[in-house]
C-alpha cells in the first residue's frame, strides 16, 4: 500500500495550460523516480512507471445521465454545482489513505459519465487538476502545493474554439455561445479569485522553467518528508511566484 507523500493542485482558466503542465511535470517526476530506482530505463520504463495519480476534476462532473441530452447540453458546466464535490471529497481522502478508487469517466461530446469506471490506485505524488480545483476548501485544504496557470483570455478562447471543435464535437457557433453565456462569466466570477489560493502562479501553460521549479520543489518537499538528504545541486531555494 503507497500512502502518498505529496498532492498537487493545479487550477486555472478553460484552455489555460493545465492538463498539459500536469502532463509535464508527471513525466518529470516519473523520470526522476525511475532515475533513483532504475538509473538505465529507457523510455518505455518510464510510461510504465506509476509513481504519479492523476485525478482530472472533469470526471467529476455530477451525472445527469437523467436528463435529455437538450437539457444536459444546457447546463452551465462553470459553475461550481456542476460537479460532485463530495464524490472528489471521498475518492481523495481514500488516495491519501492508500486505497484505490474506481473512478468515474466523463465524455464531453454526450455530456455525460460513460458506464465505465476506472480502477486508480495511490501513487507518491497525487495530481488534481482542474478550472475549480482550487474552489473547495476541504479539497484545497489536501493540496501541499496550489498552483494557478494563468494564460491571457483571448489565448485561451483561441485554444478552446480548436479543442472543443477537433475533440468535443462542438460546432464553431456552440463554442461561441457557451463561452460567452457561461464560460467567461463564471472564469470571472468562481475560477479567476481562486488565484488567490495560489502559492505559485505559471503564466501561459507549460514553459519549461516552471516545470523545472516546481519538480525541484516537489522534490525537496518529498526528500524532506522521507527524512532523505537532498541532491547536491538542490539548494532548496524557495518558491518563486510570477506577479501579474
Ligand atoms: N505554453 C504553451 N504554449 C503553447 N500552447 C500551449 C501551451 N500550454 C498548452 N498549450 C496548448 O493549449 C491547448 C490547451 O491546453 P490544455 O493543457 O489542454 O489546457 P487546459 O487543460 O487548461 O484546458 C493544448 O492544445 C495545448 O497543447
Ligand atoms: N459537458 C461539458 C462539461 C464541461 N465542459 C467545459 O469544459 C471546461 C473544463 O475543461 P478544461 O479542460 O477546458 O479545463 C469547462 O470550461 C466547461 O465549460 C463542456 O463544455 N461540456
Amino acid at each position: 500500500m503507497i500512502t502518498p507523500s505529496f498532492v498537487l493542485g493545479i487550477a486555472g482558466g478553460t484552455g489555460a495550460g493545465k492538463t498539459t503542465v500536469t502532463r509535464e511535470v508527471t513525466a518529470a517526476l516519473r523520470a526522476d523516480d525511475e532515475e533513483c530506482e532504475n538509473p538505465s530505463a529507457d523510455r518505455d520504463d518510464l510510461m510504465a512507471s506509476e509513481s504519479v495519480t492523476h485525478v482530472p476534476l472533469d470526471n467529476y462532473y455530477a451525472d445527469r445521465s437523467d436528463l435529455s441530452f437538450a437539457r444536459r447540453e444546457s447546463i452551465n458546466y462553470d459553475h461550481p454545482s456542476a460537479f460532485d464535490w463530495e464524490l472528489l471529497r471521498t475518492h481523495l481522502d481514500r488516495l491519501c489513505a492508500g486505497r484505490a478508487v474506481e473512478m468515474p469517466q466523463y465524455d464531453f461530446e454526450v455530456h455525460a459519465r460513460t458506464d465505465e469506471r476506472v480502477r486508480v490506485e495511490p501513487a507518491d505524488v497525487i495530481v488534481v487538476e482542474g478550472i475549480l480545483a482550487l474552489h473547495d476548501e476541504a479539497v484545497t485544504d489536501l493540496f501541499d502545493l496550489r498552483i494557478y496557470v494563468e494564460t491571457d483570455a483571448d489565448v485561451r478562447i483561441l485554444r478552446r474554439i480548436r479543442r472543443d471543435v477537433l475533440k468535443r464535437g462542438r460546432s464553431l457557433e456552440g463554442v461561441i455561445e457557451q463561452y460567452l453565456s457561461t464560460v467567461k462569466p463564471m472564469h470571472e466570477q468562481f475560477v479567476e479569485p481562486t488565484k488567490k489560493e495560489a502559492d505559485l502562479v505559471i503564466p501561459e501553460g507549460a514553459n519549461a522553467v516552471a516545470v523545472d521549479l516546481l519538480e525541484a520543489a516537489i522534490g525537496t518537499i518529498r526528500n524532506r518528508r522521507a527524512g532523505r538528504e537532498p541532491p547536491a545541486e538542490d539548494t532548496g531555494a524557495p518558491l518563486v511566484e510570477y506577479d501579474d
